[in-house]
């Protein structure tokens, strides 16, 4: 079985009032891609800060690699490659040269130095923008650096912050390829996110966070198995009867069914062939029926069932 590289044990931080971690108990085996899941303001940073030392806390304890956390484990800390949320990095030195300064932070072999800071280069696609000072670059670009300074040493460990908040697609599907890429070539990886479908995406296994509590942990399948919900059918209709909305309401495994701006959304839990068998029935009334479409349960779902609100506003 895969040793905990991650082992954190009824953590509690408070700002004051506010307790931001509240008995969080987590464990990261080796080889994971975990995905800590949670709206704004859930606790994700406060437990990266907790985990790296960077944040005094109030209660628990937290092992990585096996032992104790604490700011003056450097030898744990030369195995962690950190990327925060917030660019950091020196606006005077160039692409190569910011690599090159995180990465001696590590690596003092000049050769072998000089190779991972290269391979960092290539591994963010950065080939072309190495002699660009950071305001140069645009948002993905910056992250992308941001990245290539955190995991230029070969970390074991890699933490990510909500790396692609404000990032263009292309960077970002980039960022994620790497992550995993990152991940095959033997790195653990801790992912944090507002994005489910990012973590959907990448994360073998998900915590869900709520007010800095763990709400629900397992793997994508297993959080989804978790919602009552297996499928959501919709249907466009130019018009749609009550007696036939509640026929179809009444249908066995279909648990809710509404008509708003010409779209039936029938929601259903387990059964085979609902989707048919709404359709007969629409059918029989001879009602026009537009697009359909059905829609597997999401993580905000399973969200959406424990809390009562959604995982991220609509805007967001
Ligand atoms: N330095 C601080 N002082 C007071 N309260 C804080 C501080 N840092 C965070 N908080 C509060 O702690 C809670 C958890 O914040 P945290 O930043 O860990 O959440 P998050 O899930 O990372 O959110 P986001 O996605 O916005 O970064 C929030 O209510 C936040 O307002």
């Amino acid at each position: 079985m895969a040793e905990n590289v991650v082992e954190i044990e009824g953590l509690v931080k408070r700002y004051g009032e506010l307790t931001a971690l509240d008995h969080l108990t987590l464990e990261i085996k080796e080889g994971e891609v975990f995905g800590l899941l949670g709206p704004n303001g859930s606790g994700k940073t406060t437990t990266i800060n907790c985990l790296l030392s960077l944040l005094s806390y109030d209660k628990g304890s937290i092992r990585i690699f096996g032992r104790e956390m604490s700011p003056t484990a450097y030898d744990i800390k030369k195995d962690i490659g950190v990327i925060m949320q917030n660019v950091a990095v020196f606006e005077e030195l160039t692409v190569q040269e910011n690599i090159d300064y995180f990465c001696g932070l590590y690596i003092t072999d000049k050769q072998k130095k000089r190779q991972c800071v290269e391979e960092a280069i290539k591994f963010v696609g950065l080939e072309d923008f190495r002699k660009f000072r950071p305001k140069k670059l645009s948002g993905g670009l910056l992250r992308r650096l941001n990245i290539a300074c955190g995991i230029a040493h070969k970390p074991k460990l890699i933490i990510l912050d909500e790396p692609t908040v404000a990032v263009d697609p292309q960077s970002r599907n980039k960022i994620l390829e790497g992550i995993e890429e990152l991940n095959r070539n033997g790195a653990t990886v801790i992912y944090t996110s507002h994005y489910m479908e990012e973590v959907e995406q990448i994360c073998t296994r998900i915590a869900i966070m709520d007010r800095g509590r763990k709400i629900a942990e397992g793997t994508k399948e297993e959080l989804k198995a978790m919602t009552k919900n297996t499928e959501t059918i919709n249907v466009a209709l130019r018009e749609l009867p009550d007696e036939v909305l509640n026929e179809i309401g009444a249908l066995s495994h279909i648990y809710s069914a509404e008509y708003t701006d010409g779209i039936l959304t029938a929601a259903c839990s387990g059964g085979r062939h609902n989707l048919i068998r709404v359709l007969e029935v629409l059918q029989k009334h001879d009602l026009h029926i537009g697009q359909v479409t059905t829609v597997q349960p999401t993580l905000n779902d399973v969200f959406l069932e424990i809390t009562g609100k959604a995982l991220r506003d609509k805007e967001d």
